[in-house]
Formats: C-alpha cells, structure tokens, sequence
C-alpha cells in the first residue's frame, strides 16, 4: 500500500516540529511548503537525516510550488505569522487573511481531497476563510485550538492534583482567544467532573478559577517567554493527533474549530466544539448541554469570532 501523503504548508516553527513527528510516528511521506526557499527544503533534508538513527520511513521534500502538494491526504496549514509580545491574535487578522486566500488556492488546484487542519492564527476566522477560499466540503476542513487549548488546562489540573496527565480530561470549547471557554462540569479527574471536586474539599472554586484563567493565557505566557514567537511544540503535536485520528481513521473524540449549521445556535461560522474525528473528516459534532453561566460564556466566544469574520468579509468581500 501507498504511503499517505503529508503537506505542511507554512514551515516554520510549527512546521517543522509537524514534520518531525510526522515523521517519526510514520504517519506518511511529508512534503514542506513555505514561500521562503530553502527554508523547506533544509528542514526536510535534515530531519531525513535523522530518519536512520530514528529508524523511521518516510520521504521528506521541500517545495516553494504548490504542485509539489498535489494529491496530499492531509494539509497542516500554519503559513502566516504569529505573534509577538504586546500583540494580541486577532492582530495578525489583516495580514494572515491575505496568506489564506493564496493558500486556500493551492489546495483547491492541488489537493481538493485533502483533509485540511488549519492553525494559523486568528484561528477561528481563518479556518473559516481558508474553509470559503479553497471551496473544499465543510466537513474536510477544520481548526486545531481546542486540542492545545484543553492540553493546557489538563497540564495545569494534573499540576494541581498531583496526578498523571493521562487521567484528566478537559474539553475548552469557543473561540481560540480570550474568550474561549474551559468546562469545569465537562473535565474530569479519573472521570469525576470538576466541580464534584470542588464539593469533595480537593479544590476551591477560587483555585479553579485560577487555573481555567492561566489556560486562557496559555498561549500569551509563552510568547511573553519567548519573546521571538509563539508555541510550537504543544500546537504542532495536537495537529498531528488530529491528523492520525482522520488518517487511522480513529474516531477520536476531539475539541475541534469546526462549521457550525445551528448546532449551539450558530449558522456558517467555525468555533470550537466536540467533534468525532474519522476517514470522514469532521463526522460528527457533538451537542453538549450548557447550563446558563456556561450559555452565556459560548455566546460572548460565537460573538468575538463573528466580529472577526465580519473583519474578514470588510477586507475580502468576496467570503460574504
Ligand atoms: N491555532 C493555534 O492553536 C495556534 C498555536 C500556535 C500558533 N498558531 C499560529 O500558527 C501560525 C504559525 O506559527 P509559527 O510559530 O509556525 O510561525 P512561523 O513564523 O515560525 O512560521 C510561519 C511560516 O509561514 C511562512 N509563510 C508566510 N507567508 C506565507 C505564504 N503566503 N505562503 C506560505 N508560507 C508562508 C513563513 O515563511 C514562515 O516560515 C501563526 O499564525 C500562529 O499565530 C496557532
Ligand atoms: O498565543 C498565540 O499567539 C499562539 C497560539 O494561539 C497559542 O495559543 O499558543
């Protein structure tokens, strides 16, 4: 059988790092694309080159043309850039749109089968504008935040709780910015929710609200740390659970930007929600129940995302 075929389009920090593990977990042969030549082309040669001392199997090529895409299984969509300290995400809307529209034309010419995860930031309005500028089926084209966004929070409850990372579950739902909105009812230590704990004297609300705020600003504390940049390493390994789950065809159950067509109330956008992730694509979106606190905070995330989309279609009229 054929290797599947991989294509990172943007292959800087998060590109690179997507190559690697893609690499290593042997999930198919990976070609890089990025408009800065060489660039590509050097990560792919060296991270071939670490392909004998790993012992995996895979071919790595760099390319500055979107033919050499043509015919990819999986597109990780990461061209653009990112911000730096002072900034917020939805900064780089202007700019990051107009790297969208040259991108969602090289998938539709080459890769109209593909399976697109788009990172690139202000997620939500640019996983939907990719979604419109490429014209590839809604379901086939999605958002990775809230596997990034739900890592952190599960990162921190293990933190506090003492206890391994593999038993705690998180699902942050909404938009991937500051008003996304981590669950306390739906996240669980070995399955008990949140908020039993609180009941059970291991946490205060006060401590919890601590740490839903510290995984709000997850990403705006690295780039506060890193000054050049933001994450990679986080980001790009929730991409690729993404992509193995549609690859393998796993069915995971994943917090995912997806199109909404009035589930949770909300028509032709992309905002974070409980997806089935399979050979399907998006195959499911899973309807959670939100009391009123919990209602109230989804809207406030729907309504952000709608001020930016609406920034998008000011800019680029033709997304309306
Ligand atoms: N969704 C998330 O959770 C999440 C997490 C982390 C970062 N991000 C976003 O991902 C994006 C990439 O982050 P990074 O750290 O890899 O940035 P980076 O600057 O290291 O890499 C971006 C790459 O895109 C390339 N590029 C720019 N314009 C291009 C174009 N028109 N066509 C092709 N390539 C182009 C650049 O040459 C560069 O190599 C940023 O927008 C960042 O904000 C999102
Ligand atoms: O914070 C950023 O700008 C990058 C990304 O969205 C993140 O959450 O790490």
């Amino acid at each position: 059988m054929a290797r599947n075929k991989i294509a990172l389009i943007g292959s800087g920090m998060i590109g690179g790092t997507l190559a690697h593990l893609a690499g290593l977990k042997e999930l198919g042969d990976i070609v890089l694309f990025d408009i800065a030549d060489g660039i590509p082309q050097g990560k792919g040669l060296d991270i071939a080159q670490s392909s004998p001392v790993e012992g995996f199997n895979a071919n790595l090529t760099g390319a500055s043309d979107y033919s050499a895409i043509e015919g990819a299984d999986v597109c990780i969509v990461t061209a653009g850039v990112a911000r730096k300290p002072g900034m917020s995400r939805d900064d780089l809307l202007g700019i990051n749109l107009k790297v969208m529209e040259q991108v969602g034309a090289g998938i539709k010419k080459y890769a109209p089968n593909a399976f697109v995860i788009c990172i690139t930031n202000p997620l939500d309005a640019m996983v939907w504008a990719l979604q419109k500028f490429s014209g590839l089926p809604k379901n086939m084209v999605v958002g990775m935040a809230g596997v990034l966004d739900s890592a952190r929070f599960r990162l921190f409850l293990s933190q506090e709780f003492n206890v391994s990372v593999q038993d705690v579950t998180a699902f942050v739902l909404g938009g991937h910015g500051d008003t996304m909105v981590p669950l306390a009812r739906y996240s669980t230590i070995g399955g008990i929710p949140l908020t039993d704990l609180v009941k059970m004297g291991w946490v205060t609300k006060e401590r919890l609200e601590e740490i839903i705020q510290r995984t709000r600003d997850g990403g705006a504390e690295i780039v506060g740390l890193l000054k050049t940049g933001s994450a990679y390493y986080a980001p790009a390994a929730s991409a690729i659970e993404m992509a193995e789950s549609f690859l393998k065809d796993k069915k995971r159950v994943l917090p995912c930007a997806a199109h909404l067509t009035g589930q949770y109330g909300v028509k032709d956008m992309y905002v974070g929600v409980p997806t089935i992730i399979g050979a399907g694509g998006v195959e499911r979106i899973i309807e959670v129940e939100f009391n009123k606190a919990e209602q109230e905070a989804f809207e406030k995330s729907v309504a952000s995302v709608a001020g930016l989309c609406e920034a998008c279609v000011a800019i680029a009229p033709s997304l309306k």
